[in-house]
């Protein structure tokens, strides 16, 4: 029997984020967020669900805490709620929101589960929406301000920071597709939003070093492998600019100071480059102690002469796919991982975000025997062993999702959770994949 063993100190943990679990949207003094203002919006979401309540682990926290000790995770990312801290993005103090959150790090702490914390996962202050959002430089500043409490409060204790989950999705999902909130349509915003988002990263990360705090500190990029439909060198160049458009206009700003050539003249074409300086680049590339990979699917694409503004369309294969609708395609995994360790300088890497949703349903005997999603877990994690064994400085691996939860704008129809929630009741029921993983992280190792 194969068996694949990790490096010894290999980071095993399950990931989450405060407006997908916590519910609790209103209460002990939380500021309104984007995601609760768009999500009331009807027609936003899936039967015009919100995460009004979620999880409801604003209270339950305890007992899914529990859950994980059961299953021995020791590591566990989460993120914090800006408006629950500042209820209008800046100045005024939320005692009871922070309150809640050092609860929560104490607890995870006492029970030997070290936090990896999300600074932003989506949900801005509204009040900072309606002055412009990330495409008001002016909020970076409210964003450093509102990171320096939070490593003044967490910083002893919190030994791995995330600035922001997904810049990508957050530009162009949020503010050229409109389909995540705040809901604009407009590519120039889209990608002057992510610049200002990169900026605002590369500000913190020099804060956190100002602060001589003893953990680590990096970004999580949604990041895919890209491939062309045919060899047709239409097709060849759709995936190149793809690959610009999602992967290394990110990477190369962070990692290397420079947005990619190919694309700055294509949005230079299309007038829809964002306005950046030198020195923003600069401080954007400030040196991280880590990259965080969030890595579900695969990018083919093809040529599409009415494709705006890349001349590029994704392309649905008839391959198995998950709930969502996404391809299974493991070794992309492998193929980003190696990708990025030969072109930027053998970072590390810890993938942030893997998991899959199925349509989990509870057995007869009270069980979620979900098989597939386990399946797709055991595959992608051999490739991220294959990658190790090349070299890869892949330093640990957070599973998506710890919970079932409020999947954006698919609402609760999505279910990524090792542990199942039902949410009429808000039982948990721990799944056959939470056992399994459980096995994996025991045995630091993939059994076949
Ligand atoms: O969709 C599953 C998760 C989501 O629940 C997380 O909050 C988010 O960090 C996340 N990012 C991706 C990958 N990127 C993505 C692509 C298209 C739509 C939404 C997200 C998947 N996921």
């Amino acid at each position: 029997m194969q068996k694949y063993t990790f490096p010894k100190d290999f980071i095993w943990g399950v990931a989450t984020a405060a407006y997908q679990i916590e519910g609790a949207h209103n209460v002990d003094g939380k500021g309104e967020n984007i995601w609760d203002r768009f999500t009331s919006i009807p027609g936003n979401i899936y039967k015009n669900h919100n995460g009004n309540v979620a999880c409801n682990h604003y209270n339950l926290y305890e007992k899914d805490i529990e859950i994980m000790e059961e299953l021995g995770i020791k590591n566990y990312r989460l993120s914090i709620s800006w408006a629950r801290i500042f209820p209008k993005g800046y100045g005024e103090i939320n005692q009871k929101g922070l309150d809640y959150y050092k609860r929560l790090i104490n607890t995870l702490i006492s029970k030997g589960i070290k936090p990896a914390v999300t600074l932003y996962h989506w949900d801005l202050p509204q009040h900072l929406q309606d002055m412009g959002g990330w495409a008001n430089r002016k909020v970076i500043d409210y964003f450093v301000e509102y990171a320096e409490l939070m490593f003044k409060e967490f910083g002893d204790v919190v030994p791995i920071w995330i600035t922001h989950n997904e810049p990508w999705v957050v530009s162009i999902l949020g503010h050229a597709w409109g389909v995540h909130a705040p809901g604009i349509k407009d590519y120039k915003t889209a990608l002057q939003v992510a610049h200002n988002i990169l900026l605002s990263h590369g500000k913190v990360v020099k804060l956190y070093r100002s602060m001589n705090l003893k953990g680590k500190i990096g970004i999580t990029l949604n990041l895919s492998s890209t491939h062309p439909l045919t060899d047709d060198e239409k097709d060849v160049r759709a995936a190149e600019v793809y690959d610009g458009f999602l992967n290394r206009w990110f990477l190369d700003a962070v990692l290397k100071g420079t947005y990619p050539e190919d694309m700055v003249k294509l949005y230079r074409e299309q007038n829809i480059l964002p306005e950046y300086t030198d020195e923003d680049m600069s401080i954007i590339s400030e040196k991280i102690d880590f990259l965080g990979i969030n890595y579900y699917t695969r990018s083919v694409l093809k040529y599409d002469e009415n494709a705006y503004p890349l001349k590029a369309s994704l392309v649905d294969l008839e391959n198995p796919k998950t709930d969502m609708g996404w391809e299974i395609y493991p070794q992309g995994l492998y193929e980003l991982l190696t990708n990025i360790h030969h072109n930027y300088g053998g970072v590390d890497i810890l993938i942030t975000e893997n998991g899959a949703a199925f349509n989990d349903i509870v057995n007869y005997k009270g069980k979620v025997v979900d098989d597939y999603r386990i399946d797709y877990l055991y595959r992608h994690l051999r490739e991220a062993h294959r990658a190790i064994s090349e070299g890869v400085n892949l330093r640990g691996y957070y599973l998506w999702s710890f919970l079932d939860n409020f999947e954006w704008a698919e609402g609760y129809a999505k279910r990524f959770g090792i542990v199942f929630v039902d949410y009429k009741t808000q039982q948990r029921i721990v799944k056959e994949s939470a056992y399994w993983y459980s096995n994996v992280i025991k045995n630091n190792s993939l059994c076949e």
